[in-house]
């Protein structure tokens, strides 16, 4: 992408990402993936550089420039090793955004610095067995008692479940209120009866770790509440917005990943006497990665843009996700098309790239829920 685009603190901190992930982070994600975990000292280094503090200001600990300094760093991240890229989106946008915007001041001074500064991980507790796309179905219950809240429930597809110190879960408290009955609580994840009942075995970025959640009988503070009692729906939806401008950064890295070991290998493999990115379909195949890589770019670029002016960007950045997470399954697919039968195999990074790409059209919001946020903004949208 022309330099010219970005300013010097963005080209700072996209060049910043990019040497951190290509010197600690690629060369040790295939032994994650393995171990099935991220070395902690690798995340506290990611916290010293402040990558795991990029929506929150400075005043707070953070390192926040704007939303488009935080995509190219998720992109750069995210082609090192897809799995921290889910740490690291997941973190900053639904783990320290909520905070950021709702918590009361007395929350922020608890939580935010320490998020901000990598010393602890934070993760977003809304999914439920029966409730994915259809996000109000929730049936966790906070009640209050003797001055706490007492959460019962069950949660599932928590990114960072087991790693995270803060989770942000997502309750009914009014049930008679429908929509307007859920509330969000912020919940140490050391309260007696928060329960990670296991990490999931997945097709992909398994060094980073899924789990189910138990609530049980989980007895937390009063002041705990995190925003408006009877606004958890839209302190949800609100910050998913950004985490999908965050998701489709990642999608971008992975296969931003995949082209550059498709591009290598092309120019190393020689069949019919000559390096096969010479043999026009191979040639073909790699323009269009190339040329689908740098349109969901300028998507998700687009959407960075206006969050960061204080605009709203839900349809922008859900077709970025939609967009962006498509392209990486298809350029990933390409990749190991590339390779060949080579492809196929452990021994080459490109299958771990598409298993890990695929999940990117499902969590934070399946495609098919994009295109209906979509749709539904054609509404107020003028012609
Ligand atoms: C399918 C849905 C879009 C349906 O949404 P609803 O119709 O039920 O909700 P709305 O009436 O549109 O909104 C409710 C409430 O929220 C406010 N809102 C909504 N969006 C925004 C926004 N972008 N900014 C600010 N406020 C917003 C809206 O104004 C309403 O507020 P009031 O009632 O008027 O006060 C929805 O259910 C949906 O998006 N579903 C998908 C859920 C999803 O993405 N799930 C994935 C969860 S995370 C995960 O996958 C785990 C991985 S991880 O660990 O991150």
């Amino acid at each position: 992408m022309n330099d010219l685009e970005f300013t010097e603190e963005q080209r700072m901190i996209r060049d910043m990402a990019h040497d951190f992930a290509q010197r600690e982070i690629a060369p040790r994600a295939a032994a994650w993936e393995k171990a099935g975990w991220i070395d902690d000292a690798l995340i506290a280094q990611m916290g010293e550089l402040g990558l795991l503090g990029m929506v929150v200001p400075e005043e707070w600990g953070g390192s926040y420039i704007d939303y488009v300094a935080y995509a190219l760093a998720v992109e750069e991240v995210s082609a090192g090793d897809g799995a921290l890229g889910a740490l690291m989106s997941v973190h900053n946008s639904v783990g320290c955004g909520p905070l950021l915007n709702y918590g009361t001041q007395a929350q922020k001074e608890a939580w935010l610095p320490v998020l901000a500064g990598g010393r602890a991980i934070g993760c977003f507790c809304l999914t439920e067995p029966q409730a994915g796309s259809e996000a109000h179905n929730l049936r966790t219950r906070a009640e209050l008692k003797d001055g706490h809240w007492v959460l019962n429930g069950a949660k599932q597809f928590v990114t960072n479940g087991k790693r995270a110190k803060l989770a942000i879960v997502f309750a009914v408290t009014d049930p008679e209120l429908g929509k307007k009955g859920l509330s969000a609580f912020l919940v140490p994840t050391d309260t007696p009866g928060f329960v990670v009942e296991r990490a999931e075995h997945k097709m992909g970025l398994r060094a980073s770790d899924t789990c189910a959640i138990a609530l049980d009988d989980c007895r937390i503070p009063q002041e705990n509440l995190l925003g408006e009692r009877g606004k958890g729906l839209a302190i949800a939806l609100s910050n998913l917005e950004g985490g999908r401008i965050g998701i489709a950064a990642q999608a971008l890295g992975i296969a931003r990943a995949a082209f550059d070991a498709a591009l290598r290998y092309a120019r190393e493999r020689v069949q019919f006497g000559k390096p096969i990115i010479e043999h026009q379909s191979i040639a073909n195949l790699l323009a269009d990665m190339h040329t689908r890589l740098n349109a969901a770019r300028l998507l998700t670029l687009h959407a960075a843009r206006l969050k960061s002016a204080g605009l709203p960007c839900l349809s922008e950045a859900s077709q970025a996700k939609l967009f962006a997470s498509e392209m990486a399954e298809q350029v990933c697919s390409s990749a190991i098309q590339i390779h060949g039968g080579y492809g196929y195999l452990e021994d080459y990074p490109v299958e771990r790239y598409y298993r890990d790409a695929r999940i990117t059209q499902i969590y934070e919001g399946t495609s098919e829920i994009q295109r209906m946020l979509i749709a539904r903004e054609l509404g107020n949208y003028g012609v």
